[in-house]
């Protein structure tokens, strides 16, 4: 193992370098993609053709489609656990113990194989197990005592002193021993199966002193929990997402355990792991329905301990993306599904919004706050730290439609940069001490020294401070007796006892200080124990007021969906009442045209029947003219009483009735009857008078 010699001076210059500079360089973030094993009876749709290109047969309504994907690397089916850990994970622990911080995520469609990917099996561990292993074989030898380090749960660190130390870890004995016994009983199984092939990281600051953090959370249903929170029993508490001072966004309250050996960060995964939601569904017995970050933080303090850099691993195993058609969830776990679903879009939506931005020099707001997994994570894509993310993929032709989506993500991912992890020490911050040495007049300044101004010099000099305070007087003379001078032996005697004297006066005083000092202390620690309450009671209204925060945010949220719903429906019903206007108006302008159409038809026919009818009545008028002239001339004079003459007459007046057309009969002679016919009709006009007999 080459080991990092440089001096801390260095790192601190190439810090504040890095600081002055103003644009910070930038890494894309690195994919990876997995291919999944498949079972031969099973088609693939994924073809590989170099081992960064890949290519995918879909088929859709136009044919066979094939698109090519380049990735950093393509692991295939025979790619081992090991392989993958080299090449993808082993870089990010490196940064580790530089203090840079990493994040590494699973993506894919549910059941490729991410969390196979992330925690592996007992005899093939995953790339969690293998971090872990590899972190410890590195510094194990360089780990600074026990609680010497305490988070101060605001997402920072701050240094103790040894006895507070010694105290803090014989107060965690007890509850140790229980949470033991509840792993033993849980999932004790890890702890031997996870095989350690002794992988080393090649540079480790021999001169400082390493402490390991380990954290794991879930997001369940777009709410954080805390899978190490022993508080919680059965169900687990929701937490907020926090910023602190140098706007990191952390997990409030969140339970950090330092872990001094593989075999106890094991234990920790174990019980996080029982308690994260796993469920049952058609596409994976055993399907992830939250996602889950498993946190390990590395904490160097120089020997001085003046200076500590913290650097932060988050192993991100993501819940797969799924189609309710295809799993047929219903239910919780159709909740869950869209849930899921919702986070991994949001997920997109933010990297395509921080692509299209870097791309276009825009400044868009990214939408971080759509989901809690893109808020927690926010750091990361903003922030410092490399980013790298395995896309799993399983090439069974089922999946070949949600793998599309999945490899144009992960393709588009690429093009995002990230700014470039930093190594960066800060000074030390101190933790009060929790318990009080007997502290004497010379040393009562120093307590009232705030934690941050006090150094590791200034501590040892109140160490010598006290020794000096509790001296017991003048020291003690040799005495020796001269039996042969009497006169000399009284004045050595006299010297003793007034030296006896000056101490037991000295000792008497130091007893009365010591008694009033231990007066003052009690008083002062009875103070601090009720700060520490009230502290404590603040905190817990904070937690509840930001509880209640979040509930109300989440409600707000709920109400500003169902407003934008609601918006949408009206938006909905106001197109369709406009389109029915329209319609309607287009109807009626139809029927106005059409009414015009047959008005003007029957117009013209109208006409043509008027044209008609008064050429009828023309000729008729002609022919009754005819008859008029016949009857005048002809039979008028030898047959036509004078009776029919004035029918004639009145018929060729219009609107006068005219008989009935009939036909005359004469009688002749021989008195028979003969029929006389008109050769002209006579129109009927009106009803005919009563039928009168003409002779
Ligand atoms: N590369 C692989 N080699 C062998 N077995 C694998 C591989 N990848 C996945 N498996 C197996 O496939 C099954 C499903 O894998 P896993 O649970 O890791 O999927 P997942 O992507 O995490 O699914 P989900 O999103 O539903 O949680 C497991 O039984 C796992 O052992």
């Amino acid at each position: 193992m080459k080991k990092n010699d440089e001096n801390t001076d260095a790192n601190k210059s190439s810090s504040l370098n890095s600081e002055s500079c103003s644009v910070p360089s930038k890494d894309p973030v690195q994919v990876f993609c997995r291919l999944r094993t498949l079972p031969e009876e099973y088609q693939s749709c994924i073809k590989l053709l170099s081992p960064t290109t890949l290519t995918l047969t879909a088929s859709s309504k136009t044919g066979r489609k094939k698109c090519n994907y380049v990735f950093k690397h393509i692991f295939t089916s025979c790619a081992g656990q090991r392989e993958l850990f080299e090449h993808v994970a082993l870089p990010l622990l490196e940064d580790l113990v530089q203090g840079k911080n990493g994040l590494l995520f699973t993506y894919g469609v549910t059941g490729s194989g991410k969390t196979y990917t992330l925690t592996g099996e007992p005899p093939m561990p995953g790339v969690m197990p293998r971090c872990i292993n590899t972190l410890f074989n590195s510094i194990a030898d360089y780990q600074a005592q026990k609680l010497l380090i305490k988070s101060d749960r605001t997402n920072g660190f701050e240094v103790q002193g040894e006895n507070d130390a010694l105290e803090d870890r014989l107060v965690q004995i007890k509850p140790r021993t229980t949470k033991m016994k509840t792993v033993k009983r849980g999932g004790g199984d890890a702890k031997n199966n996870y095989e350690n092939d002794g992988t080393k990281l090649r540079r480790v600051n021999e001169n400082n002193l390493y402490a390991v953090f380990i954290s794991y959370t879930e997001i369940y249903n777009n709410t954080v929990y805390d899978l190490l929170d022993e508080t919680a029993g059965k169900v687990l508490q929701a937490k907020v997402i926090r910023e602190d001072s140098q706007k990191r966004m952390y997990v409030n309250g969140v339970v950090e355990v330092e872990v001094k050996s593989a075999a106890e960060a094991f234990e920790l995964f174990c019980i996080g792991r029982k308690r994260k939601r796993m469920g049952h569904t058609i596409l994976n017995a055993e399907s992830s329905r939250s996602h889950s970050a498993f946190n390990i933080r590395v904490v160097q303090l120089q020997k001085d301990r003046s200076h500590l850099m913290v650097g932060q691993l988050s192993l991100v195993d993501l819940a797969g993306s799924e189609r309710c058609s295809r799993t047929q969830n219903t239910g919780m776990r159709l909740k869950e599904a869209s849930s899921i679903n919702n986070s991994l879009m949001s997920l997109r939506t933010c990297l395509g919004i921080l692509r299209e931005n870097q791309l276009n020099d825009a400044n868009k707001l990214v939408p971080y706050r759509g989901s809690r997994l893109t808020l927690l994570f926010k750091n990361y894509f903003e922030g410092e730290g490399n980013v790298r993310m395995i896309v799993c993929i399983n090439p069974s032709i089922k999946d070949c439609e949600e793998n599309l989506q999945v490899l144009k993500f992960a393709e588009m991912t690429q093009d995002v940069k990230t700014p470039k992890a930093e190594s960066r020490y800060a000074p030390s911050k101190y933790k009060t001490p929790s318990k009080t040495t007997k502290q004497t007049p010379s040393t009562q300044s120093l307590s009232s020294q705030t934690p941050s101004t006090r150094t590791p010099s200034t501590q040892t000099s109140a160490t010598s401070q006290v020794k000096k305070a509790i001296s017991f007087g003048p020291k003690i003379p040799s005495v020796k007796l001269n039996m042969e001078n009497p006169q000399e032996n009284v004045m050595v005697l006299d010297n003793l006892m007034k030296v006896l004297h000056a101490r037991r006066q000295k000792r008497e005083r130091n007893r009365q200080e010591l008694a009033m000092q231990e007066q003052h202390l009690r008083k002062r620690l009875l103070c601090l124990k009720k700060e520490k309450q009230a502290n404590r009671n603040l905190n817990t209204k904070i937690t509840n007021l930001d509880t209640s925060n979040e509930k109300l945010s989440a409600n707000n949220k709920e109400l500003q969906d169902t407003i934008r719903t609601l918006q949408n429906t009206i938006d909905e019903k106001n197109l369709r009442i406009n389109q029915d206007r329209l319609e309607r108006e287009k109807v009626r302008q139809k029927l106005i045209l059409q009414s015009e159409q047959m008005k003007q038809e029957l117009d013209e026919r109208l006409e043509q029947q008027r044209a008609r009818l008064q050429a009828a009545m023309r000729i008729k008028e002609t022919k009754i003219q005819k008859v008029k002239e016949i009857l005048k001339s002809d039979t008028m004079s030898a047959c036509a009483s004078e009776q029919e003459v004035k029918i004639v007459q009145e018929m060729a007046t219009p609107g006068t009735p005219v008989p009935a057309r009939r036909h005359r009969r004469l009688r002749s002679d021989s008195e028979v009857w003969l029929k006389y016919n008109v050769i002209y009709p006579v129109p009927r006009v009106a009803t005919i008078p009563e039928e009168e007999e003409i002779d």
